[in-house]
């Protein structure tokens, strides 16, 4: 497949090594606002900024070209994406995180949501770290997991810092120097704790998602998740 890169910072060159070995070539790589011919592509992959995530995204649906993304911290614009795509009858999928690991966890978290939610001696919380250079916080695994509690218990909303409501979930954020991403939830008691923990060892993991997923989506059309991508949950 020929693959575009829109962002080509640590996650773009990671997908690069992955990419290559897969037998994939990397026709385009994008780190800027230029205009792009994204039709180089048979598909394209956005690890880029908050910031420029939707067009990226918009560009490659314009333009029938399939797109990944995994850039976090642009949700608010989702339901756009997802009407565009439809509009369009385009091909994308977004994952607040493409490893295998962390979407196993994240389906743990909902199957421990619901164990929980009636046992009202504990309390949960969340933590998240992550590298020094990260843009958004909490970040999208986070955001993702705190969803996943949601829709299967009483708590209402996640709050970033200490929790202000009862009926919400408190994320605290950490930024530690080259941490991939750690991600923790806690349910605590006067009497024991429960704790589900994903640790990533490095990068490879999300890079190989997305590789994954964009042979996945190439020949589809519609919004999908990485659990139609891994057949899981
Ligand atoms: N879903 C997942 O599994 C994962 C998601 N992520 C997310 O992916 C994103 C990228 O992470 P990471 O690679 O570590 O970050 P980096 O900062 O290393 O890379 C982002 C790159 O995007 C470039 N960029 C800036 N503007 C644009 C634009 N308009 N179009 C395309 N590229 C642009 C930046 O260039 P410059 O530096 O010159 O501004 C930079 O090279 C983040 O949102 C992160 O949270 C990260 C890991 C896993
Ligand atoms: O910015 C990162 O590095 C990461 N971002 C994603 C997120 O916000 O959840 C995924 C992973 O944790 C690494």
């Amino acid at each position: 497949m020929k693959i575009a890169l829109l962002g080509y910072g640590r996650m773009g060159k990671e997908i690069e090594k992955v990419a290559i070995s897969r037998g994939h070539e990397i026709v385009i790589k994008k780190n800027n606002e230029e205009d792009i011919d994204v039709n180089l592509a048979d598909v394209a992959i956005d690890f880029s900024i908050p910031s420029s995530a939707f067009n990226n995204i918009s560009n490659c649906i314009n333009n029938n070209v399939p797109v990944i993304s995994g850039t976090t911290g642009w949700l608010e614009k989702y339901k756009d994406a997802i009407a565009l795509c439809k509009e369009k009858q385009g091909a994308f999928i977004y994952a607040s995180n493409f490893s295998l690991g962390v979407n196993i966890f994240f389906e743990l978290n909902r199957q421990l949501a619901k164990m929980m939610h009636t046992l009202e001696d504990y309390s949960i919380s969340m933590e998240e770290i992550h590298h020094t250079r990260k843009l958004d916080a909490p970040s999208g695994t986070a955001i993702t997991l705190a969803e996943g509690i949601i829709e299967n218990s009483s708590k209402k909303k996640w709050e970033l810092g200490k929790s202000i409501s009862e009926n919400s979930i408190p994320i605290s954020a950490k930024r530690i120097a080259d941490i991939p991403g750690t991600h923790t939830v806690l349910y605590n008691s006067e009497v024991d704790a429960i704790e589900i923990k994903h640790t990533a060892h490095n990068r490879k993991g999300f890079a190989l998602g997305a590789v994954v997923a964009a042979e996945w989506i190439v020949d589809k059309t519609g919004v999908f998740s990485m659990k139609d991508v891994l057949n899981i949950g």
